[in-house]
């Protein structure tokens, strides 16, 4: 199997490129300049060159308080970007994989969202998200939309690396304790993604492998006790920690609003396609020791 991974620096997009080799499956990645989504002239002859079996958008406007200040963007790069991408593989006869986000809900519901809940975003960027997803379906009906959540790695920009920054400069960092959600690995994502993709391969024709599915790490917490989980994991390694003082959401103002409830139901995900993310404190260990060591190499041989 053959991946043409849109996205070169994102954090899925590395992990797709890391993880491939392990299941037998080429990722070639593209990504800006040569390919912006925001610009989609000359799509089809970059994805023609690069030659594969599927096409995966990991590429997305990401920066969720910048977007409320550039919301023509956002919705440019992840609504009308995304379309055009799915109508491209649709024309050129590939299945798409795009990426969503728990954040298309608004987060008011009291239960895990399944995928035929209705989305509601509060923020610039889950709408742009949300258009991209209608996009996505309007294009082409050989699509998996993939709506994960909290998703950290060793890669770009996320809240584990942000907390373990914090950490070495501070005693105590104050954390938001009333957001609910299932932090996920980029490197579950991309295992996950490839057993969707295989099944996509395999089965051209099933409508039933083919739409919205639900991808998180199982296990649901808050981003306090996710603070508070990296910094014991961190403490445990031989790595900065700090205390994560609890806080309501309304004493840590941000220009986007996100959603009190951002937990996803996952069963669909692994009834129709056999997969399930392993417990988010089991993904995190591996990375927490992963950014330790990397620090640790970069003080030692600068
Ligand atoms: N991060 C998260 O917590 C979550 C992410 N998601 C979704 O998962 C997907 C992957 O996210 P993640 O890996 O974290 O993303 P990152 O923020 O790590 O990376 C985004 C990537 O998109 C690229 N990109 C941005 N704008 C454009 C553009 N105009 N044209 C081409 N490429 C562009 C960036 O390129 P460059 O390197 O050039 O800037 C970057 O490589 C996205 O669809 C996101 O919405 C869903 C839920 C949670
Ligand atoms: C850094 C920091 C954040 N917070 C809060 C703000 C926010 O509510 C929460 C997480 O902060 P972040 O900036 O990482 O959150 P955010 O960028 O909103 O993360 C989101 O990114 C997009 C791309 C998604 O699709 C979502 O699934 C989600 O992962 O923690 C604190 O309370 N204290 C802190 O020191
Ligand atoms: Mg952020």
């Amino acid at each position: 199997m053959r991946l043409i991974v849109i996205g070169r620096e994102g954090q899925v997009a590395r992990a797709l490129a890391e993880r491939a080799p392990a299941h037998s499956v080429t990722a070639v990645l593209l990504g800006r300049p040569q390919l912006d989504l925001a610009d989609p002239s000359g799509i089809e002859d970059l994805l023609a060159e690069a030659g594969g079996d599927l096409i995966v958008n990991a590429a997305a406007y990401t920066a969720v308080d910048q977007a409320e200040a550039e919301p023509d963007l956002a919705n440019a790069i992840n609504g009308v970007g995304a379309g055009v991408l799915a109508g491209v593989a649709a024309s050129m006869g590939m299945p798409l994989i795009h990426l969503s986000t728990d954040y298309v809900f608004d987060g008011v519901g009291e239960r895990p969202y399944c995928e035929d809940d209705a989305p509601h975003p509060v923020s610039a960027y889950g709408s742009s998200k949300l258009l991209g997803e209608q996009a996505v379906a309007s294009e082409t009906p050989n699509y998996v939309i993939l709506r994960t959540a909290w998703v950290y790695s060793p890669f770009n920009r996320n809240f584990v690396k942000t907390m373990l920054r914090t950490a070495y400069e501070r005693e105590e960092i104050a954390v938001v304790a009333d957001q609910y959600g299932s932090p996920t690995s980029a490197l579950d994502i991309a295992d996950g993604l490839i057993a969707v993709g295989r099944n996509l391969l395999a089965r051209p024709d099933e409508t039933d492998l083919r739409g919205v599915f639900h991808m998180t790490g199982s296990g649901f917490t808050t981003w306090a006790d996710f603070a508070a989980e990296i910094l014991r994991q961190s403490a445990h390694l031989g790595g900065p920690t700090a205390r994560v003082r609890p806080i309501a959401t309304a004493d840590y103002p941000t220009p986007a609003k996100r959603p009190t409830n951002s937990r996803l139901d996952c069963s669909k995900l692994t009834r129709i396609h056999g997969v399930t993310l392993p417990a988010w404190q089991t993904s995190l260990k591996p990375c927490v020791q992963r950014l330790i060591e990397e620090a640790q190499a970069q003080e030692t041989h600068p």
